[in-house]
């Protein structure tokens, strides 16, 4: 139940990947009251630093500033435009991109705000889209199986070139005096915290699928050391720290950062949290078997079940990893928006997204005779390989812009259903696909995932998922109810079935599927080590 009295309000916050949202939230029924968004000042650096200095290929980083940005900007601008009083406001939630890598001072400094550090890459925040540290990730896998590492079947036998350890080692190897000036590696999830409670606190979601935290371990140190000598007191010394666990307060807002929102001083803050874990909370969908896709520069795919068992190149299952109680799985794919934006930047850009849909619309499945690999931004499941890259295969001299962007968005369900029968072989089977994220306005991509998966789709009530599953951990977090579950239920929402697969398109998706799986498995698995040879080859020519 809501607290007694006058009614009260919670902030949710979404720090995406371009941009930060902030919604103004009522705690009794989670009517949206208002909301603003910020686009990041550098966006995601991945040519130069501000300086200009020139960054290497996959690189992708972010400036720590802007994200305060969003919380001077955004969540004023979201109070005033829902009209409410701050002072009814009673807790203040966060999600964020994950993994997203902050080097820190032992106050949570940046290093890239040093005097001296402005032009050190390995200063700056890897965003998760980071994937220049696959060799370092692949050195990570080969020793952990060699060594029968209890946790590596917990992250379905492979850990990615995104995640915390690889993209530490990367950092200690390519820039040891950064590594060394660094007192903490914090995930931003955790940094925006930090900034707005003046505690460090790491959560336990992204300790858990990011951090390698299992059973309350990280790797050892004479595994560490066996990467890296210097690699060693990783875990000690940059990386450990207590665990708040989702939903409940991390802190409360501080006077600095009272001033930077306009928010009351003292409110509840929540443990920080994920842009895709805390979409389940306001989709309603916290039951095992409910799967919530989160469709939008990439989709994210969580799902909660029972117990831990192992899915071949999932991204983790971790305890309490999406709520309470519950073991949570998530998997993903690193580029799904970003395929289709990059293609209209790069290959067509007099079209639009809307354009393009409209022209690929009027088209039969089947009928355009391509057939697309969705690896433009690597493979994050279940092959977990970041050299992996896009594939066309049909072109013809009749092959139009709208028979690709079709081509693409085909190839990115396969990718969903790839990931959706390994879940269900796995014996974490999928019984309801809940849609949310920006793609949910596509609809003729919400159709095209509907037949290609032969489920029907349900689709989130809110447009700002995440920001509203933050808002949800807030009302938890500042005691309005008695937990996430109870939060949600009050607070979130969904449609059921609202898109239908059709038989007939499903028929020919079937045989579609059949040789994307093909192809998936030939250059996916090492039959065909094409990709990872073009790409060995560029790193060779850029760097001669
Ligand atoms: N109508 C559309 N059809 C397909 N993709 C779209 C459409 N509109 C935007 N996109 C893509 O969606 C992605 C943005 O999704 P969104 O959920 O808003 O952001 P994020 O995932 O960063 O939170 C971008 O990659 C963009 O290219
Ligand atoms: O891996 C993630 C969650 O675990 C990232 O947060 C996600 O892939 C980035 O999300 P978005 O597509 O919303 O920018």
């Amino acid at each position: 139940m809501p607290v007694a009295g006058s009614e009260t309000y919670v902030i949710g916050v979404d720090f995406g990947t371009l941009s930060g949202r902030a919604v103004v939230v009522r705690v009794a029924d989670g009517a949206e009251l208002g909301s603003a968004v910020h686009d990041y000042r550098h966006a995601v650096l991945t040519e130069a630093l501000p300086d200009g200095t020139p960054l290497g290929h996959d690189w992708a980083l972010q400036v720590p500033g802007d994200y305060l940005d969003v919380l001077r900007e955004a969540v004023p601008a979201a109070v005033r435009g829902a009209g409410v009083d701050p002072a009814q406001v009673v807790g203040i939630g966060t999600d964020f991109t994950a993994c997203t890598m902050i080097p820190t001072l032992a106050d949570g400094t940046p290093l890239s705000e040093l005097d001296g550090l402005a032009n050190r890459p390995h200063a700056y925040v890897k965003l998760w889209r980071h994937h220049a540290a696959q060799p370092h990730a692949d050195r990570i896998n080969q020793l952990a199986a060699k060594r029968g590492e209890a946790w590596l079947p917990r992250y379905g036998g492979l850990i990615s070139s995104e995640w915390e350890f690889a993209k530490g080692l990367q950092l200690l190897e390519e820039d040891p005096e950064i590594y060394h000036r660094m007192d903490r590696w914090v995930e931003a999830a955790d940094w925006i915290i930090w900034r707005l409670t003046g505690a460090y606190v790491r959560n336990a979601c992204t300790a858990g699928y990011k951090g390698i935290r299992q059973d309350g371990h990280y790797p050892a140190p004479d595994f560490l050391a066996e990467l890296n000598p210097a690699f060693a007191g990783f875990v000690a010394d940059k990386l450990d720290q207590p665990i708040g666990e989702l939903g409940d307060a991390a802190g409360t807002l501080t006077a600095e950062a009272a001033a930077w929102t306009g928010l009351p001083e003292g409110i509840a803050v929540a443990v920080g949290n994920v842009d895709a874990h805390v979409t389940s909370a306001a989709a309603q969908a916290l039951e095992p078997g409910q799967l919530v896709a989160i469709m939008g520069t990439s989709t994210c795919h969580v799902v909660n079940g029972e117990e831990a068992v192992v899915v071949p190149g999932m991204c983790g299952v971790v305890d309490g990893g999406i709520v309470a109680g519950l073991w949570g799985y998530e998997a993903g794919q690193s580029g799904v928006g970003d395929i289709f934006a990059a293609y209209l930047r790069h290959l067509a850009p007099e079209f639009t997204h809307e354009r393009l849909t409209e022209l690929a619309a009027r088209q039969r499945p089947g009928e355009h005779g391509l057939i697309a690999l969705d690896w433009h931004s690597g493979n994050r499941s279940v092959l977990v390989d970041h050299e992996l890259s896009g594939l066309l295969i049909g072109e013809t001299l009749a092959t139009r812009p709208e028979d690709v962007y079709r081509a693409l968005i085909e190839a990115t369900a396969f990718g969903t259903r790839t990931i959706i029968e390994t879940f269900g072989r796995a014996g974490v089977p999928v019984g309801e696909f809940i849609a949310a994220g920006g793609l949910v306005r596509n609809a003729l991509l919400m159709q095209i995932y509907a037949d290609v998966l032969r489920m029907p789709l349900s689709v989130i009530g809110s447009e700002q998922g995440p920001a509203l599953g933050s808002a949800i951990h807030a009302a938890a977090a500042a005691g309005a109810y008695p937990d996430v579950r109870s939060a949600a239920a009050a607070m979130g929402s969904k449609q059921t079935a609202v898109y239908r697969p059709d038989p007939r398109a499903a028929d020919v998706y079937d045989e579609l599927f059949a040789e994307y799986t093909r192809l998936h498995d030939y250059f996916g698995r090492g039959a065909n080590k094409v990709m990872r040879n073009l790409r060995a080859i560029q790193r060779r020519s850029v760097s001669a």
